[in-house]
């Protein structure tokens, strides 16, 4: 049979039509399928995958889902995190800091009594600061101040206190090649 005079017409049309699709696909934040493979990928189950597929026919297709991993941050995320950063930063805190570095660190801590995203906890730490100074004279100094002052929130919410001596073995320097990412102190005494 003679082929139809209009079909390059309507395969050149369906091209452009699929890449019209595709380019506000991407453009709205949806992954398009291409229409000649309509395809269901299990559209009811939150498998890995943080995206399903569903038929062209019903014009759904990959959709957002909410994935755990990447829910709201709570409370205790964000406790967890501040202290690997606060540790860490004690954990790299040079022996002989400078002046400015000392100084610093009482800023920091000022700061996080302020603007913590916890209210309750920010003001909780203010409290704890006026009791218990910021000690930075010293890498050690600090990191057992710090290990104290967790002790103190740590008791408050009823959790176990953790044995400072122990504190440089929980928490040790990052691990960066060639020393890259030590904080430099001062060879004079301040
Ligand atoms: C400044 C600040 C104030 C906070 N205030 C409040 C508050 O008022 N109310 C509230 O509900 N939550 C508060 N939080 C959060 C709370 O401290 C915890 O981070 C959260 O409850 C999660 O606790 P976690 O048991 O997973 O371990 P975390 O207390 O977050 O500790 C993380 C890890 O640090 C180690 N660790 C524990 N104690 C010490 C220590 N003393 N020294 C060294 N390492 C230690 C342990 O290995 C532990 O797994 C605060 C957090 C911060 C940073």
């Amino acid at each position: 049979m003679a082929e139809n005079p209009w079909q390059p017409l309507l395969h050149t049309f369906e091209k452009l039509s699929n890449c019209i699709q595709t380019h506000l696909s991407n453009f709205i934040g949806i992954k398009n399928t291409p229409r000649s493979s309509p395809t269901i990928q299990n559209p009811t189950s939150l498998d890995s995958s943080p995206l399903i597929t569903r038929t062209n026919n019903s014009n759904l297709q990959k959709l957002p889902l909410k994935d755990k991993s990447i829910g709201p941050v709570t409370k205790e995320d964000l406790g967890r995190a501040t202290w690997t950063f606060l540790h860490t930063l004690a954990a790299q805190y040079p022996e002989k800091p400078t002046r400015q570095q000392k100084k610093d660190v009482k800023e920091l801590m000022a700061i996080l009594s302020r603007m913590y995203p916890c209210r309750e906890c920010a003001d909780h730490f203010k409290e704890i600061l006026r009791s218990n100074p910021p000690r930075a004279g010293s890498q050690e100094e600090f990191s057992q101040w710090l290990c104290h002052v967790h002790n103190t929130v740590n008791r408050s919410l009823g959790k176990l206190v953790f044995p400072c001596e122990r504190v440089d073995a929980r928490w040790g320097k990052l691990e960066c090649e060639q020393k890259s990412c030590d904080l430099h102190g001062t060879s004079m005494d301040f």
